[in-house]
C-alpha cells in the first residue's frame, strides 16, 4: 500500500509540474494578447490589420490552453530504453524546447494506444493516470509482457481495462465527452489512418464509431495542419440536435475550425425546414436527378418556334431562330454555367443584330456607332423579352420549384419518371423545402453559377489584393518569427484581407457554397441518398473522407444497405473499409438480444463483441397500459440513474403516434419534469423521442415502448434498443419481436 502511495505521490509531482507548465504558457499568451490589444486602434491600416491577425492567433492559442484544462496529461510510457514518456491532450515543452508532455496525435504518442504484450512497440510498460481536478487520484498499470500472455495470465483484449470500464460506467450528461485517454487499438488505426481517399468505418451501434471519427479529424488536423487549415474540414451530421450532443468533442481535444452542418443546412442562407413522405425522399434522392436538372437547364436555352421581330429606330430586324441556334451552341461550347454563358449568347445575339441593321439600312457604321446600337438594342425591352426567353436568367430556387410546380417542367426533365411518380412530387411553388431538396438545389447551383460579370471582375481585382497581402504576411512572418505553427501566411494574409470581423478559414467555409474542404467527415453516413453523396463528393475534390456508420441501422428509405451501393458511384473504387467490432455502449446481454433481433429481421448486421455486462440490463414488461406502465418504469429509472448533480440521462423511445400519450402519462408521474423536449441536450434528465431522434444519441436507461411497431423499420428498433449504457426496459402490449428475449 505505502508502495502504491509513493507512485501516487511521484506522478502527482509530475502532474503538478505539468499544469503549472501549462499555467505559465497560459499567462504568457494571455500577456502577448493584453500587449497587443494595448496597442490601441492607432497606426496604418497595415498596422492595425498586423495587430489584429496577431491578437486572433494568441486568443486562439489561450482559448486551446484553456480547453485542455481537464485530463491534461492520462498517461505515462516506460520504455526498454529505460526513458519515461508522458502523453496528453496537447505537447508541452520547457524553456528550452525540452518535451515534458506528448501530444497524443504525436508518432511518439502512438504506442500508449497499439503497444500490446505481442508487439511491445520498445514500450515495457503503460500506465494509465486517472486525474480529478488536478490530483492524481488512480493509476493502472499493463506490463507488456509475453511470458505472462503464454502463461495465461493476460486475458484482456482492452488496454487499460479498468480506465476504459470506468469511463464507460460514468453517468451520462447528454453530451458525448472525449476517449482521448482510452481509444483502442483497432480504433487508433482508423484515428491515425492516411488522409488520402475515402475511408469507409462500419461497425455495429456504440462501438465508438462517431467518438472515432471526431478523434481523427482532430488527429488529421494535427498531422496536416498545414494543408488543412487553409482549407478546412467539414462534419456532417444527421440533425442539429446530434451536432449539439457531440459539439464539445473538438474542443476538448484543442480544435475548434471544423465546420459541422447537416445536409439540410448545406446551403448558405437556405433553411430546409418542410418535411415529407418517405417516398418522396425517396425519389428525391436518386441519382437521376444529375442529368435531370441538366435537362431542366437546357430547357431554359431554347430557341423560339418561330423568328421574334423586333424594332429599333424604325428598323425592322428580328431575333431569327437560326441566329438563336447559333448563339446558343457558341455559349454551350464556353462550358460555362448557364447564368454565366448566358453573358457569351447575348453578346453574340446583339453582334447579330447589328449585323442586320447594318444590311438593313445598309450603312456603313463605325465603332462608336456599334457601340451605342448595341447598348440600345441591350436596352430594348422586346429584345430582351425575346433573348430571355432564348436563354432565361435562373435562380437554383426558382429551376427546382418549377420542377415540383409546373407538370410539364418536371415531364421534360424526368422523362423516365412514371405519371405516379411525377404526380407524388408535385407540390405548389410556395412550399417550404426539404432535406432532399438540398442535394437537387445544389447541383442547380452548380450548372447555374452566377450571373457575375461584376463578381468577376471584382474577384480579379481582390485576388491581385490578396497576392500583395500574401507577401506583405509573408515579410511579417519573416521578420517577427511568429508562426511556429500556429498560423502560416495564407491564413495570416486571409486575415488582414477582411476588413471586418477577423474570419477563420471555418466561418468563411461556412458562408460560401462552392467552398472546397481539405477533408470531409460524415456520420451516421448510411442514411445519406445517392443524390446527397453527390453534393458531398463535390465539396472534397481531393476525395479525402472519412465515412462513418452502420448499414445495420438505416432507416431513411433513401439511405443504404451497403457501402459499395452507395460509393461505387460517387469514388468509384476510391474509398476503403475498416471495421470496429467492440460495442463500447451497450451491455452484453442488450447488445446480443439487438444482435439476434437484426439477424432475425434480415438486416445486415455487423459481428459486435461487447465490452462489458452489466447486472439486471434488461426487462421486459407485458402491459395493456402502454402510457401508464411506460411512465411508472421510466419514472423509476430516473430515481435509480439520475443523480443529485444533475448527471445520468433517460429516454423513452416510442413510435411517433404514441409520443403525446407517453408524454402525457410521464407527465403526471414525474410532475411536470419533461418538458416536451427531443433533445437531451438541453438539460433535461429523461427526454421522449422516436427512434430516428435517438439515433447516435446514448443514454443511461431506454425505455423502449411496443417494439414491434417500430420494427416496423427494423433499423429504427435496432436503433432503439442499443441507446442505454446501463438498462434497457421494453414495454409492450403486442409480441415482441423475435430475437428480443422477455425476461419477465
Ligand atoms: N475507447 C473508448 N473509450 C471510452 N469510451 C468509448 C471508447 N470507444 C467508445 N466509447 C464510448 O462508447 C459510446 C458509443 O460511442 P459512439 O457514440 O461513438 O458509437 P457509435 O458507433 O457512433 O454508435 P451508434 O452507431 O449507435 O451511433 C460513447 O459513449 C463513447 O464515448
Amino acid at each position: 500500500m505505502a508502495g502504491r502511495q509513493d507512485e501516487l505521490a511521484r506522478e502527482q509531482a509530475v502532474v503538478s509540474r505539468l499544469y503549472a507548465r501549462l499555467d505559465e504558457l497560459r499567462a504568457v499568451a494571455r500577456d502577448r494578447l493584453a500587449e497587443t490589444r494595448r496597442e490601441g486602434p492607432s497606426g496604418s491600416p497595415q498596422n492595425r490589420s498586423e495587430r489584429d491577425a496577431f491578437a486572433t492567433m494568441y486568443s486562439d492559442r489561450a482559448a486551446r490552453l484553456d480547453a485542455v484544462e481537464d485530463r491534461l496529461v492520462f498517461g505515462r510510457l516506460d520504455l526498454d530504453d529505460g526513458a519515461t514518456r508522458y502523453v496528453g491532450r496537447v505537447g508541452i515543452t520547457d524553456d528550452e524546447h525540452r518535451s515534458l508532455l506528448t501530444d497524443w496525435r504525436a508518432p511518439a504518442a502512438q504506442a500508449f494506444y497499439r503497444a500490446t504484450a505481442v508487439h511491445p512497440d520498445g514500450v515495457r510498460r503503460r500506465r494509465h493516470l486517472v486525474t480529478t481536478g488536478r490530483t492524481v487520484s488512480g493509476i493502472e498499470d499493463e506490463v507488456l509482457d509475453l511470458d505472462a500472455v503464454q502463461d495465461g495470465l493476460e486475458v484482456s483484449t482492452l488496454s487499460g481495462e479498468g480506465a476504459l470500464l470506468a469511463s464507460l460506467a460514468e453517468r451520462r450528461t447528454g453530451r458525448m465527452s472525449d476517449i482521448v485517454a482510452t481509444i483502442q487499438g483497432e480504433q487508433d488505426r482508423i484515428v491515425r489512418d492516411d488522409l488520402g481517399g475515402a475511408l469507409v468505418v462500419q461497425g455495429g451501434p456504440g462501438t465508438g464509431k462517431t467518438a472515432v471519427a471526431l478523434h481523427r479529424a482532430a488527429y488529421l488536423l494535427y498531422a496536416h495542419r498545414r494543408v488543412l487549415e487553409r482549407s478546412g474540414v467539414l462534419l456532417v451530421g444527421p440533425s442539429r440536435a446530434f451536432l449539439r450532443y457531440i459539439d464539445q468533442v473538438l474542443p476538448s481535444l484543442g480544435e475548434t475550425g471544423v465546420v459541422a452542418t447537416t445536409v439540410a443546412e448545406l446551403l448558405p442562407g437556405l433553411r430546409a425546414e418542410g418535411v415529407e413522405e418517405p417516398a418522396v425522399a425517396e425519389l428525391k434522392g436518386r441519382l437521376l436527378w444529375g442529368a435531370a436538372v441538366r435537362r431542366a437547364v437546357r430547357a431554359r436555352e431554347r430557341v423560339p418556334a418561330a423568328d421574334v421581330p423586333v424594332r429599333l429606330d424604325g428598323v425592322d430586324l428580328a431575333v431569327r431562330r437560326r441566329d438563336v441556334r447559333e448563339a446558343i451552341a457558341r455559349a454551350r461550347r464556353t462550358r460555362k454555367p448557364h447564368n454565366e454563358a448566358r453573358a457569351t449568347f447575348v453578346r453574340e445575339m446583339l453582334t447579330r443584330l447589328v449585323d442586320q441593321y447594318r444590311t438593313r439600312t445598309d450603312s456603313e457604321l463605325s465603332e462608336h456607332d456599334v457601340a451605342v446600337l448595341t447598348e440600345d438594342l441591350r436596352a430594348d425591352r422586346d429584345v430582351r423579352v425575346a433573348l430571355n426567353i432564348a436563354w432565361f436568367p435562373l435562380t437554383p430556387e426558382k429551376l427546382v420549384s418549377d420542377l415540383w410546380a409546373k407538370p410539364h417542367r418536371l415531364a421534360e426533365a424526368a422523362p423516365q419518371l412514371t405519371g405516379a411518380e411525377r404526380e407524388l412530387l408535385r407540390r405548389s411553388a410556395d412550399s417550404a423545402w426539404t432535406e432532399s431538396d438540398v442535394p437537387i438545389l445544389d447541383e442547380a447551383a452548380e450548372l447555374l453559377g452566377e450571373d457575375d460579370t461584376v463578381a468577376r471582375a471584382e474577384a480579379r481585382a481582390a485576388e491581385a489584393e490578396r497576392a500583395a497581402e500574401l507577401a506583405y504576411a509573408k515579410q511579417v512572418l519573416d521578420s517577427t518569427g511568429a508562426g511556429g505553427g500556429l498560423v502560416d501566411a495564407e491564413t495570416l494574409a486571409s486575415r488582414f484581407a477582411d476588413s471586418g470581423p477577423v474570419l477563420t478559414t471555418a466561418e468563411r467555409a461556412a458562408a460560401d457554397r462552392s467552398w472546397t474542404y481539405g477533408h470531409v467527415v460524415v456520420d451516421e453516413a448510411q442514411e445519406l441518398s445517392p443524390m446527397a453523396w453527390r453534393a458531398l463528393v463535390r465539396r472534397v475534390p481531393t476525395r479525402s473522407m472519412t465515412i462513418v456508420g452502420d448499414v445495420a441501422q438505416t432507416s431513411s428509405v433513401a439511405g443504404t444497405r451497403s457501402w459499395r451501393d452507395a460509393l461505387d458511384p460517387v469514388l468509384r473504387d476510391g474509398w476503403r473499409l475498416a471495421e470496429l467490432t467492440v460495442s463500447y455502449r451497450t451491455p452484453a446481454t442488450v447488445a446480443d438480444a439487438a444482435q439476434r433481433f437484426a439477424a432475425a429481421a434480415g438486416l445486415p448486421v455487423s459481428p459486435l463483441t461487447a465490452a462489458r455486462d452489466v447486472p439486471a440490463a434488461m426487462a421486459a414488461v407485458r402491459t395493456d397500459d402502454l402510457p401508464g406502465e411506460t411512465a411508472r418504469r421510466a419514472a423509476g429509472l430516473v430515481a435509480r440513474h439520475v443523480a443529485a448533480d444533475g448527471s445520468g440521462r433517460v429516454a423513452v423511445v416510442a413510435p411517433a403516434d404514441r409520443l403525446a400519450q407517453v408524454r402525457r402519462a410521464l407527465a403526471e408521474v414525474l410532475d411536470g419534469v419533461v418538458q416536451g423536449s427531443s433533445s437531451p441536450v438541453d438539460g433535461e434528465s429523461v427526454v421522449v423521442q422516436t427512434p430516428r431522434q435517438a439515433k447516435g444519441l446514448e443514454f443511461d436507461a431506454v425505455v423502449v415502448v411496443e417494439p414491434a411497431e417500430i420494427a416496423a423499420v427494423p433499423g429504427d428498433l435496432y436503433v432503439a434498443v442499443t441507446r442505454p449504457t446501463q438498462q434497457l426496459v421494453l414495454v409492450h402490449s403486442l409480441d415482441l419481436p423475435p430475437g428480443l428475449v422477455h425476461e419477465g
